[in-house]
């Protein structure tokens, strides 16, 4: 079936499917260079390799869940940068795992779609850990998908190691190439958390990404809606802190965001009611903390993210609420937009 606002976009149809799924506007009114590029990246790597982080400093702002904790990333989140040449979206992934859960396979789904829609992957091996199996099986996968993306491999956390050990890792990223039957377009060493060699991983995502005009309109830097981002700054606040089997038992909704009756024009007020998810008594406990004062923090900690996201003071109010095993109830998944 043909869709007249897509016409004469020259992209293909998975790339559409993404950009209808994104909300993204008809490409074709987007005035562009000539010799544009623009296409979609996503960073993959085991639990903890700095996706989300490396994700955040290229975008510039705080769009994707950053923890000390492994696998806190779930939903496709996408920051879009755009330069005078080139626009490159990306989608940040959850991390690939056995799936012990509903939510589990979903996401592991999840993955392989959006594998198989982008034009590049950046492979994140970070340097303070040695290549193992859980990389050459992600890296397995990957090599198996029907529509390759390009890859580019990026050594990342330089800042934790000496040269001679960034040498060394960059010298087993190669071998990976023979190895595992795969070809990078470019290893790059480089370090979110101090900025280092980050424009370089840009430059070169964006020069493997194919001719095409400009995806979404100039300036905007993610399409994520204001209520996602305030949930995920809700559910890492919440998530600071707490015991390792938590992170997988929290889910955040927003159930309102409304701004406030009788405001003043000039003085905008924004009411927010959220729910934070657990599965057990027992983890809305640890949530509330004594007399309440945990959960209190973490609406602080969140209000002010908000404020500052949507340039207006937030009431902010949070109710911690237990739907045992919501991970595995499709009912619930869906509630909760999985
Ligand atoms: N020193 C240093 N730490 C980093 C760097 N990048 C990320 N980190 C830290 O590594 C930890 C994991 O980073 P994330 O960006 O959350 O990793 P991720 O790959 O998105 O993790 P998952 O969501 O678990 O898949 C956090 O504590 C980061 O602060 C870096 O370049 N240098």
């Amino acid at each position: 079936m043909s869709d007249p606002d897509y016409d004469a976009s020259g992209l293909d149809a998975a790339e559409l499917a993404l950009l209808r799924q994104a909300g993204a506007p008809a490409p074709g009114p987007i005035p562009f260079k000539e010799g544009h590029r623009s296409g979609f990246a996503c960073f993959v790597g085991r639990p903890n390799a700095g996706k989300s982080t490396l994700t955040n400093a290229i975008v510039g702002e705080k769009i994707a869940i950053t923890s000390s904790k492994p696998q806190t990333t779930r939903r496709i989140i996408r920051g879009i940068v755009s330069t005078e040449d080139a626009q490159l979206v990306l989608v940040d992934t959850p991390g690939l795992h056995r799936p012990r859960t509903l939510l589990g396979e979903r996401l592991n789904d999840l993955v392989h779609e959006t594998w198989g829609t982008v034009d590049v992957i950046g492979v994140c091996l970070p340097c303070s850990q040695r290549i193992g199996p859980g990389d050459e099986y992600l890296l397995k996968e990957i090599a198996s998908l029907p529509r390759r993306p390009k890859l580019v491999a990026l050594a990342t956390k330089t800042d934790l190691v000496s040269r001679e050990r960034i040498g060394q890792h960059l010298m087993k990223i190669a071998s990976l190439e023979e190895e595992l039957g795969i070809r990078w377009e470019a290893v790059i060493p480089v370090s979110a958390l101090t900025g280092d060699q980050v424009q370089i991983v840009v430059d070169e995502i964006m020069a493997h990404l194919p001719p095409g005009p400009p995806l979404f309109p100039d300036g905007e830097v993610t399409d994520e809606p204001d209520e996602t981002r305030i949930a995920e700054f809700i559910r890492e606040a919440a998530l600071e802190g707490v015991s390792d089997e938590l992170p997988h038992s929290i889910a955040v909704v927003i159930d309102e965001m409304n701004p406030r009756a009788d405001r003043p024009a000039d003085k905008p007020m924004m009411d927010i009611f959220a729910s934070i998810v657990v599965e057990r008594e027992s983890q809305k406990g640890i949530l509330i903390g004594h007399r309440g004062e945990r959960l209190k923090q973490v609406g602080q900690e969140a209000r002010l993210q908000a404020k500052e996201l949507l340039g207006m003071p937030v009431h902010l109010s949070l109710h911690v609420k237990v739907m045992p095993d919501w991970q595995r109830d499709p009912k619930y998944l869906n509630r909760l937009g999985f």
